[in-house]
């Protein structure tokens, strides 16, 4: 018998749901595997917020210790918090098909208003803030960091009226009945890679394996988008402290990408944004155009300020 897959993880809730996700698929496909728990930085460090950790990859790099040291096989990442560039040792070899991915609000009120004066949403992603500034200025946020139960355990308590939180995440946990509203993915567009799972390898691990790992696992749709997305993310230089968004998806005949990207001040009060169509094959080279141009048109500007606000 093969030896069975070492498949890395993040301990929470979520990363298990994608781990055991990842062995199901692996299993019907009739490769053993074994899960094996990492705790990251991002798991630990929860009394400051993502952008004042500020180091890339703080859900990731523990993971990617792993992978060189051959402690485990493969990692798997939320897509999202995978940064736009990996080291030259390691590379993505899939990305899972997506989940929906919009942003929704959850919250124990079943009647919660949106347009309510003084509501409180629970968020501590800079993306979010910024677009619930422009899009629902009567609500103010407050910081919730920690993995879902944690969040939820927040807002049970009484901390905020409402979390704003990805689908993906809520749905996979099983929170559904809890989804008040569904943001639309056309203005409160998502983070790079929301609602995909990514494998992530190191380079060197035996060929035939990378290739089975890949016909089992990736699914080339979602893979077209997240290859603009990320291309995006990286033209941006983003991380996941900056307020940018990027949604690319395939039209039906799989012949065309559309990618609607760009960047919010962190006030909400500026927002850049573009969308353009391209051969799928193009995918790569439209995210870059798309990050060029924002970026371009006072992006970087925008980028500037908040760094200097940031480290101030
Ligand atoms: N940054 C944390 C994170 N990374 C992935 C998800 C959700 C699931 C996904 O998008 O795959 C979340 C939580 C959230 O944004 O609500």
């Amino acid at each position: 018998m093969k030896k069975p897959i070492r498949i890395g993880t993040r301990g929470s809730k979520l990363a298990l749901w994608q781990a055991h996700h990842v062995a199901a698929c692996l299993e019907q496909a009739g490769l053993a595997s074994e899960i094996v728990i990492i705790t990251t930085k991002g798991d630990v460090v929860l009394d400051r917020s993502l952008d004042k950790i500020g180091a890339k990859g703080v859900f990731t790099e523990e993971l990617e210790v792993g992978l060189r040291t051959g402690h485990i096989d493969i990692a798997v990442h939320s897509a999202k918090d995978v940064q736009s560039s990996i080291p030259d040792d390691l590379e993505l070899l899939a990305f899972m098909e997506r989940e929906q991915v919009n942003d929704v609000v959850v919250s124990f009120q079943a009647d919660l208003d949106l347009r309510k004066p003084g509501l409180v949403l629970g968020t501590s992603s800079t993306r979010r803030k910024a677009m619930l500034r422009r899009f629902l200025p009567n609500a103010s946020t407050a910081e919730a960091r920690g993995n879902l139960q944690t969040r939820l355990r927040k807002l049970e308590e009484g901390q905020y009226d409402a979390l704003v939180l990805a689908y993906a995440g809520v749905h996979r946990m099983e929170y559904d009945h809890l989804i008040r509203h569904v943001l639309p993915e056309t203005q409160f567009v998502p983070a790079t890679g929301q609602g995909s799972v990514a494998i992530e390898c190191a380079r060197a691990l035996e060929p035939a394996l990378k290739t089975e790992l890949h016909r089992i696992l990736d699914h080339p749709a979602t893979h077209v988008c997240l290859a603009a997305e990320r291309a995006f993310l990286r033209t941006m230089e983003g991380g996941c402290s900056i307020p940018s968004f990027a949604l690319a998806t395939l039209s039906p005949d799989g012949a065309t990408v559309h990618l609607h990207g760009g960047l919010i001040s962190l006030d909400g009060a500026k927002l850049l944004e573009e969308a353009q169509t391209a051969d799928a094959s193009q995918a790569e080279a439209l995210g870059i155009r798309i990050a060029e141009s924002v970026l371009a048109r006072g992006g970087q500007q925008i980028l500037d300020e908040i760094r200097r606000e940031r480290d101030a």
